[in-house]
């Protein structure tokens, strides 16, 4: 069973990212990034790049650009301190809330640690992102 299925499927994935994003917005340090770019579809987007490394459908890679899109969209911000530890917190939270399967969110945390250093490894200015990334896959018992 994929990730994806252990978690809840697609309505899970929504739920995840609606309550990361409100976690993220009250939280006075990771609430910077998003005052002055705010995209409505910004959760949506999050759940269906989320989904696909789970192993759901590849919606993020065939819409909005895939795995290299995503750490564009974060590199050379010049991205300082404890946000990533605090971006970790607010994805536990959030996986706690709303995702009943405890293996999944094991899983789950595994990931968020993994990924946060990959997007921080980028964020100094002088950063060079690769031409090319393949969308990381991750499953319940990697
Ligand atoms: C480390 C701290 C991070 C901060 C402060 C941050 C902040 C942001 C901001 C401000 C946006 C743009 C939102 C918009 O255009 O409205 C964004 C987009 C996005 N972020 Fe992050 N991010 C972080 C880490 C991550 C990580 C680790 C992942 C993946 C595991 C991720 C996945 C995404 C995705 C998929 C989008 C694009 C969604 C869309 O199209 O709106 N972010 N992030």
């Amino acid at each position: 069973m994929s990730l994806f299925e252990a978690a809840g499927g697609a309505p899970a994935m929504l739920a995840l990212a609606g309550d990361f994003h409100e976690r993220c917005l009250a939280d006075p340090v990771l609430e910077h990034p998003f005052s002055n770019r705010l995209n409505p579809d910004h959760v949506r987007h999050l759940a269906e790049y989320w989904g696909e490394v789970f192993g759901g459908p590849p919606v993020f890679s065939t819409e909005h650009g895939g795995h290299i899109a995503m750490l564009r969209l974060h590199a050379n911000q010049g991205a300082y301190g404890d946000i990533g530890d605090r971006f970790i917190a607010c994805f536990d939270a959030a996986a706690e809330a709303t995702i009943a399967d405890p293996a999944a969110r094991r899983a789950m945390s595994a990931y968020i640690r993994h990924a946060t250093a990959e997007v921080m490894s980028y964020s100094p200015r002088d950063a060079v992102v690769p031409p090319t990334a393949p969308m990381p896959r991750w499953d319940l018992a990697p």
